[in-house]
């Protein structure tokens, strides 16, 4: 019944206005599914690899197609994953690209659900289970790679950890939101937005801090749950390996201190999650870290692990970090984010599943955390490609699909 009977790709814009690849993929028996391919801006070293989106399409179409058309099966992911596999050629995705890999995986899923008529998360293997959901960390403070002369940490986000279900976080990210765009007014600091929808002041650090702290008690006050809030570092980007230090602008840490300042963040600002606090080739210091705030804190891993089982089997040896950042694209297909989540879980890691900064309307990512029972997902606050997400958060949690 799913046979793949077609694959069609085309280039389509993401939110940064570039190129990306879209994927539909039909099956024999009328199933339809349609994906696109994220972009990231502040990409891992190890991640796999995104071509040009024309030369990512003309190699998929020449090499991945007549290993998918009529030979495999929609509603068999594995299948349709290895087909990819064998199809590229390479342990990175170099030939055909991790961009059209990710589309016709995420597509195939789709036409697969399509003709079973279910919810794309059941057919990944989650009934919406009991009353968990995924809790959306929510960007409203950034700066770093996502926009010129902002913070240095890329990401704050906002955490509404108490909230009693999944439309109330969402909206309460979007208050913070909103808060500290007052917030920043009052001050006299004005902003535009980053590449995900975060505010994106020139302001330093220390005041984000002291602004994203205020929004998140006034929003905590308003709506009488804990709104926490944590970060994403994303430290390989201000690492300089030559001189083996951490820049903040002029200040420099040494990786003692980058080690002493966050755990001193963890403890001032009660961090609930902080993504990417050190250098993405520095297992150790990310466990001697972990040591010092993992029993109060996610220490998650992002451009560490690049949704990697190798690199995350690594890192459970060491004792490196106790979270995992899922972005499907950095690893190529749905099969291998799933062998990671599943990894990650036996060991006690938490798996969040994340979009890219460079995104589309694509809902995929939602279904995926429902699916996995991932305790969070980050995919923004506010913005269509970001509330394309949270809205099909909320419509899956009231049974709507
Ligand atoms: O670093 C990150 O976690 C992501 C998403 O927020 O950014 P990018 O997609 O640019 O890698
Ligand atoms: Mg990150």
């Amino acid at each position: 019944m799913t046979l793949v009977s077609d694959v069609r790709l085309r280039r389509v814009l993401d939110s940064r206005g570039n190129p990306t690849v879209e994927a539909d993929v039909l099956t024999e028996s009328g199933g339809f599914g349609r994906a696109a391919a994220p972009s990231g801006a502040s990409t891992g070293e190890y991640e796999a690899v995104e071509l040009p989106p024309g030369e990512a399409i003309a190699n998929a179409r020449e090499d991945a197609f007549p290993r998918l058309v009529g030979q495999v099966y929609a509603g068999n992911q594995r299948e349709v994953d290895a087909a990819l596999h064998a199809a590229d050629g390479t342990d990175d995705f170099s030939g055909i690209g991790a961009n059209s890999a990710v589309a016709i995986s995420m597509a195939a899923a789709k036409a697969g659900a399509d003709v079973l008529g279910a919810p794309l998360f059941q057919h990944l293997g989650g009934a919406f289970r009991g009353e968990n959901f995924p809790i959306p960390l929510g960007n409203v403070v950034g700066g770093g790679e996502h926009a010129a002369d902002a913070t240095h940490i890329q990401e704050f986000l906002a955490a509404p950890v108490g909230a009693p279900n999944v439309a109330d976080a969402v909206f309460a990210n979007a208050a913070v939101h909103e808060a500290v765009a007052d917030l920043l007014d009052e001050r006299g600091v004005a902003c535009g937005k980053g590449d995900e929808g975060a505010w994106a002041p020139s302001i330093d650090d220390a005041e984000a801090f002291e602004v994203v702290e205020e929004a998140t008690a006034l929003v905590e006050d308003e709506v009488g749950f804990e709104v926490g809030f944590g970060l994403d570092v994303a430290a390989a980007e201000l690492y300089d390996a030559d001189d083996e230090v951490y820049r903040y602008g002029d200040d420099e840490r040494t990786t003692a201190e980058q080690i002493d300042y966050i755990a001193g963040l963890v403890d001032e600002y009660d961090l609930v999650y902080v993504e990417d606090p050190l250098d993405e080739d520095d297992y150790e210091s990310y466990a001697t870290l972990t040591d010092r705030v993992g029993h109060r804190t996610l220490v998650c891993g992002d451009d560490l692990f690049v949704t990697n089982t190798e690199r995350l089997s690594t890192g459970i040896e060491l004792g490196a970090g106790n979270s995992i950042l899922i972005k499907p694209n950095q690893i190529g297909t749905l099969t291998d984010a799933f062998d990671a989540v599943e990894l990650a879980v036996k060991n006690g890691y938490d798996p969040v599943i994340s979009h890219r900064s460079g995104e589309t309307e694509d809902t995929t990512i939602a279904h995926l955390a429902v699916a996995t029972d991932a305790p969070f997902i980050k995919t923004g606050a506010v913005g269509g490609e970001r509330t394309a997400k949270l809205n099909e958060l909320i419509r899956i949690a009231d049974d709507a699909l």
